[in-house]
């Protein structure tokens, strides 16, 4: 079976790509399985620039083709917080409950109709000895005032997909995997996929 690196510590994440690369007939591999490698330090102020930063680094460690994710949580009324810093909103720990918790008590008495938001992802894929690509994917949606469902991870529960009518954490995978800002990247980037993974990479 042909196999790609997906250069992420978080399972939530790497359980969609398994999902998503298994019917291409890819096995996932993620830094879960490496784990010598070290934390690569987000300091982009863009989601692009941080897959950037994320797949490169780890592409040259293992010259290897790495592909990278770097998403987030953009809420209009907190004028897009909290972004790239989605993971640590409430703190270094990244503690799903406690990001959520923060964004409800930010999000207090504001209307529904200005409650718009949008999950962003970015994917990068970095090649030895080539120029790196990047595919982005959004899902748009709106901010509940309490957590609905049981499926996916990080904000999914307070997270309304208007295409859906439902919150993300109660779309099943199957579902949230054709229509997240990660499936909506990837598509992209399955277009590519027989360019970025000729024979040697
Ligand atoms: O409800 C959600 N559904 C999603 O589909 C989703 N995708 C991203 N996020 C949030 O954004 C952070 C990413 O930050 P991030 O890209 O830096 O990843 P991370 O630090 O968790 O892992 P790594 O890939 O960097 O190792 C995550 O932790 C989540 O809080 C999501 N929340
Ligand atoms: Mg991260």
């Amino acid at each position: 079976m042909k196999e790609i690196i997906i250069a992420t510590k978080n399972t939530g994440k790497a359980k969609e790509f398994v999902q998503m690369f298994a019917p291409l007939g890819y096995e996932v591999r993620t830094l879960i399985d490496f784990p010598d490698v070290p934390d690569v330090e987000e300091t982009g102020s863009t989601f692009e620039e941080n897959a950037l930063l994320k797949a490169e680094t780890i592409s040259k460690l293992l010259n290897r083709v790495v592909i990278s994710d770097d998403s987030g949580l953009v809420v209009d009324a907190l004028n897009g917080r909290p972004g790239v810093y989605s993971a640590r909103y409430a703190g270094e720990q990244k503690n799903d409950q406690d990001n959520m918790d923060k964004v409800l008590r930010e999000l207090e008495g504001i209307p529904s109709e200005e409650r718009t938001a949008r999950f962003c992802c970015a994917l990068a894929v970095a090649i030895p000895n080539e120029a790196s690509l990047t595919f982005t994917g959004t899902c748009e949606g709106v901010i509940l005032e309490e957590r609905r469902g049981e499926y996916g991870f990080g904000y999914d529960p307070i997270f309304y997909v208007v295409e859906e009518q439902k919150a993300m954490a109660e779309l099943p995978p199957e579902i949230k995997n054709k229509i997240s800002h990660r499936a909506n990247a990837l598509k992209k980037l399955k277009e590519q996929l027989p360019t970025v993974f000729k024979e040697g990479n």
